[in-house]
């Protein structure tokens, strides 16, 4: 799913008043009657108090169209008007006149007034500020944000929680709406998905505005939500008459004494999710580990009894993850400068390897072209340095991107990967994967995936997709606490299959998106 920006968002709706000759108060009105038509499948005419706040350009428009409508079929509606500026739209005026035909007259909120009272069991809908918020709030309109925020009642927001940028980091972190809800406009916003902003909303779902289609589908956007409709195009199926040689040899780097299972495990994932052949490079003491743990495994064993020392092979693998486990020795830094001097295969870097890269940067421009980085936050920081925040990370990530010719993926809960000044945003995985060596497990199937050819960009949108839809599956019956990084690894394969199940019938609930 496209990710547009707010300009994008703006220049469909001018699109789409050009194309259908219609006003963009009609567009207005579609929009309030798609609000209406999700509170009344829900709310089937409950009476429960529903509060308004309306701000006074568009996004205050739709809110007072839906409440108009709500009202219209007898619901318990009240209306305030966010008076936080006289500029305000057609669209809005339009509205605000009409909802009198209800004989309601909204109340006004300006400087210094008490604010509503509201019972924690009410309905709040947040219309104050949409995509149009383009500077800091005023301190009242900060006190009745805050105040909403206090109420507790459930806040359902239109587009965005009011006070949340879509491209930006509020400047006041208290100064928004904590969103139960967002029903947003054609399609989300990158601000939902990053760990600083994202908070402000529990769920949320797009509601079709009617934007121009022709726009929508020909406009290129720098940001993806990626989810199975966008993956599946990418999956190589397998032939009839391949051999284990036609889906690559793939060898793991890494380990030390204690750490082995990390390798254990980047090797196991990396057979699950369908590598021809995987050898393990390992220090001496994981001989007897790996052998027993994965029969499935070669191992071949570096000269250094605890850690890496010297790496060295006789083999020609297509693909090598590396770091897992490794450790940052001395020995073992030594060990992979040297490597990285004449190693021409691409590489996946995750965990010490991207460690050791951070501390001698120059080794960054030995990193073979095609090659995948897989830093956790900390990991990033180490390589990029301190940001100001999610935004200016993203910034700092392409840039660093670009500069090394790199795939970055900046793991978390909705991981990212980043190319070519391009965002893919994960969907899929739970908190579950917060465990530990889940990223030992991504790394595996990275590797794996890029042995059977998979380019290295697709590799990892398809990868990190593929290893939180494993985790997703792996949840049933187990339960976020008990997801273990090995759970991830035996629902690998329930993952791609589920990429080819039949859609179900979309119930209402599975059409509100997590
Ligand atoms: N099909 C669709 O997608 C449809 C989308 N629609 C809806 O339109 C929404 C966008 O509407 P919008 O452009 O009128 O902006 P909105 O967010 O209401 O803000 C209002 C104005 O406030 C101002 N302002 C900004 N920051 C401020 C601050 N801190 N303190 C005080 N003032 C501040 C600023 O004006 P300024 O003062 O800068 O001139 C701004 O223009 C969009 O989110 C969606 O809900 C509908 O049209 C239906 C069809
Ligand atoms: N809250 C979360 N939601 C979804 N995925 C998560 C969450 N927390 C962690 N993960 C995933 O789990 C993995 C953790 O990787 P990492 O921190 O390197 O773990 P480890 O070093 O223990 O292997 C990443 O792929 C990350 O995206
Ligand atoms: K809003």
């Amino acid at each position: 799913m496209k990710i547009y920006s707010a300009d994008q968002i703006y220049e469909a709706i001018n699109s789409t008043i050009e194309k259908n000759n219609t006003t963009s108060n009609e567009l207005m009105e579609f929009a309030g009657t798609q609000l209406f038509d999700w509170f009344h499948t829900r709310m089937q005419g409950a009476q429960v108090p529903i509060h308004i706040y309306c701000g006074i350009g568009n996004n205050g428009g739709s809110g007072l169209v839906l409440g108009r409508k709500l009202l219209h079929h007898g619901y318990n509606v009240h209306v305030y008007i966010v008076n936080f500026s006289d500029k305000r739209t057609k669209d809005f005026l339009i509205n605000y006149d009409r909802i009198k035909e209800f004989k309601v007259w909204p109340r006004l909120l300006s400087s210094g007034e008490d604010f509503p009272e509201m019972d924690k069991e009410d309905i709040v809908v947040d219309a104050i500020f949409g995509i149009g918020l383009n500077r800091e709030t005023s301190d009242w309109v900060k006190n009745l944000i805050k105040y909403i925020n206090a109420s507790d009642a459930y806040t359902v927001s239109l587009d965005v929680p009011s006070g949340l940028y879509p491209n930006d980091a509020p400047e006041d972190k208290e100064a928004v709406i904590e969103s139960n809800f967002t029903l947003t406009f054609q399609a989300p916003k990158l601000s939902f998905f990053l760990p600083e902003t994202g908070v402000y909303m529990q769920r949320w779902e797009a509601i079709d505005v009617g934007l121009d289609p022709e726009y929508l589908q020909t406009t290129n956007t720098e940001v993806q939500l990626i989810d199975t409709l966008e993956v599946l195009p990418l999956y190589i199926p397998r032939e009839k008459y391949a051999h284990k040689g036609t889906y690559g040899h793939s060898l793991i780097i890494g380990g030390s004494f204690g750490k082995m299972g990390a390798v254990t495990l980047a090797s196991s994932a990396c057979l699950r999710v369908g590598t021809g052949l995987i050898t393990a490079y390992i220090p001496e003491c994981g001989y007897t580990i790996l052998q027993t743990s994965l029969p499935e495994a070669m191992v071949i064993c570096d000269e250094g009894e605890k850690n890496i020392a010297k790496i060295q092979y006789a083999i020609e693998p297509k693909s090598i993850g590396m770091g897992i486990g490794m450790g940052t020795d001395a020995v073992t830094v030594k060990a992979l400068k040297a490597f990285l001097k004449t190693n021409t295969t691409p590489l996946i870097i995750d965990a010490d390897a991207l460690n050791i890269l951070a501390t001698n940067k120059t080794l960054l421009k030995s990193v073979p072209k095609g090659s995948i980085l897989t830093p956790h936050p900390k990991e990033l920081e180490r390589l990029i340095g301190e940001w100001t925040d999610d935004f200016d990370k993203i910034e700092k990530t392409k840039a660093f991107a670009k500069k090394y010719d790199a795939v970055v993926i900046i793991k978390g809960a909705n991981t990212i990967t980043i190319y070519d000044n391009h965002l893919y945003i994960n969907n899929t995985g739970n908190p579950g994967m917060a465990t530990a060596g889940s990223g030992d497990v991504l790394t595996g199937m990275l590797t794996g995936l890029i042995s059977q050819g998979y380019d290295a960009l697709t590799a990892a949108i398809f990868g990190v997709y593929l290893h939180g839809k494993a985790g997703d599956i792996a949840l049933t019956g187990l339960g976020y606490q008990a997801l273990t990084a090995s759970d991830i690894i035996d629902h690998i394969g329930d993952a791609y299959l589920d990429l080819f199940k039949e859609p179900e019938e979309p119930s209402a609930e599975a059409e509100e998106n997590r």
